[in-house]
Order: C-alpha cells, then sequence, then structure tokens
C-alpha cells in the first residue's frame, strides 16, 4: 500500500510547480509515483459546475459556501475507489489539493477557525460519510498571501485559459483561508502535517518526507 501525500495552500501559491518537483524527485530516487490534482476538471461534472459556478454561472450557486462544498466532494467521492487503486499500484501517491482544501476555504468563507463548526462538518461528510482515504501526510506550502495573489494574476494573465475565479479575487478570503490552513497545521488535523514555505528545495523535502514515512508508516526503496 502507498503513501497518501497531499499538497495544500492558497491559489497561486505555487502548489502545481512545487509537486512537479517532488514526483521528479521520487522518481529519480526509484519510487513509483501517481499524482492527481482536484478539482479534477475536464473529468468531473462536479469539478467543471464548481468552476463555472465560480465564474459566474449556475445563478447563486456560488453564494452558498455548502453548495460550493458539495461540489467539491462530490469530485473526490467519485474519484475514492480510482484513487484505492492507485494507493495500491504505487509507492507514493501526490495529490494536488484534497480535503483540507475544503475544510479550509468553508471555514473561512464562514469566518471560522480550524477547529470550527465547519471543519467538522467537512471532516464527517468526505472521511467518515464517503470513507475517503486519508492523507499520511499533509504538506502546506506556506508562502504569504501578497506573493500567492502576485503569482495566480501573473499566471491568468499569462494563460488564457487560467482567468482568476471568484475565490482568487477575494483578498479578504484568501488571507483568512491561510490562518485557517496555519490552524489545521497547528492541529495535525487528520495526519501529520508538515509546512513549507516558497524557497523549499523540491529535492531536500522530498527526501525529508520519504524518510519521514519510512520511519513512520511506509515507503520503503
Ligand atoms: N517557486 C516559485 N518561484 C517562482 N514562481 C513560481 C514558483 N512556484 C510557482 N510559481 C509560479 O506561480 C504561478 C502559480 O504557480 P502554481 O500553478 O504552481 O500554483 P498553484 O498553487 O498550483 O495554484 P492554483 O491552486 O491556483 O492552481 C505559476 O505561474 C508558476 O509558474
Ligand atoms: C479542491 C477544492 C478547492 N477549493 C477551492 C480552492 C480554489 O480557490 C477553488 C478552485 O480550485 P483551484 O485549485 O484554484 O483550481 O476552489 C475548495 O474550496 N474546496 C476544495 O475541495
Amino acid at each position: 500500500m502507498g503513501a497518501l501525500i497531499v499538497v495544500e495552500g492558497l491559489d497561486g501559491a505555487g502548489k502545481r510547480t512545487l509537486s512537479a518537483g517532488l514526483v521528479e524527485a521520487w522518481r529519480a530516487a526509484g519510487f513509483v509515483v501517481s499524482t492527481l490534482a482536484f478539482p479534477r476538471y475536464g473529468t468531473s461534472v462536479h469539478a467543471d459546475l464548481g468552476a463555472e459556478a465560480l465564474r459566474g454561472r449556475h445563478g447563486d450557486t456560488a453564494s452558498s459556501i455548502e453548495a460550493m462544498a458539495l461540489l467539491w466532494a462530490l469530485d473526490r467521492r467519485d474519484a475514492a475507489d480510482g484513487l484505492r487503486k492507485l494507493l495500491a499500484d504505487n509507492d507514493i501517491v501526490l495529490l494536488d489539493r484534497y480535503v483540507a482544501s475544503n475544510a479550509a476555504y468553508t471555514a473561512a468563507r464562514h469566518h471560522e477557525g480550524g477547529s470550527g463548526p465547519a471543519v467538522e462538518w467537512v471532516r464527517e461528510l468526505e472521511f467518515e460519510r464517503f470513507a475517503l482515504p486519508v492523507p499520511d501526510l499533509q504538506l502546506l506550502l506556506r508562502v504569504p498571501v501578497e506573493l500567492a495573489a502576485r503569482r495566480a494574476r501573473s499566471r491568468a494573465a499569462s494563460d488564457t485559459g487560467r482567468d482568476r475565479d471568484a475565490y482568487e479575487r477575494d483578498s479578504g478570503l484568501q488571507a483568512r483561508t491561510g490562518q485557517v490552513y496555519d490552524d489545521l497545521a497547528r492541529r495535525q488535523w487528520m495526519s501529520p502535517w508538515r509546512v513549507a514555505g516558497p524557497d523549499a528545495d523540491p529535492r531536500q523535502l522530498a527526501a525529508e518526507i520519504s524518510n519521514q514515512l519510512h520511519h513512520g508508516r511506509g515507503v520503503t526503496r
């Protein structure tokens, strides 16, 4: 059974870039690695509806905090069997966003912290009711809100298919989401967390994580 590792952080933090670096380093070290990014745009109708809602479609869907969270959660529920198969077939499965994204953004939209009712609602929905696999490690890519916003803006300018959505345009939401992520990491919500900064070296991080998991539960190579 492979190790389930999740990269979390704000919009534009650099999760996709860091994930690519980690995967490259682990593969170079001989690990069999698969990756998946949530929301699964183009694969999941729930993910696509969510993205469209954040760009003004589907009436008042985006204004409902729980409706949005349910769309993202249903995307993961549909992915659960495939995820279990990936875990059976790989040493490491790396996810770019997972359940903690729903916990952080839902709590932040409600102006709650990391131990409030929104986080508990997400935990009960996704880990208990939907029985999604619990991560072995959650990695918070913690970058200043201003830097993440700058990166999200410059990516939107250079990539015409990646315009900023309603959450990315809401600097207050991003700041509160960052605080909830900090809370979740401090509380070690659901599993062990590590925090990496904007200058993290993917190769060094990859080595530290595989050592950490080796001493804990899995990942032998
Ligand atoms: N370490 C870095 N140094 C400089 N630029 C970076 C770094 N990491 C990411 N970027 C740039 O910042 C932008 C956002 O990065 P990326 O797509 O990896 O973020 P993300 O966290 O996956 O975003 P989102 O969650 O919004 O999809 C991209 O244009 C990327 O090239
Ligand atoms: C998976 C997931 C995402 N969100 C939020 C985070 C982003 O602001 C948007 C879209 O995600 P992307 O990474 O920018 O494509 O949705 C969320 O609130 N809950 C989730 O589970």
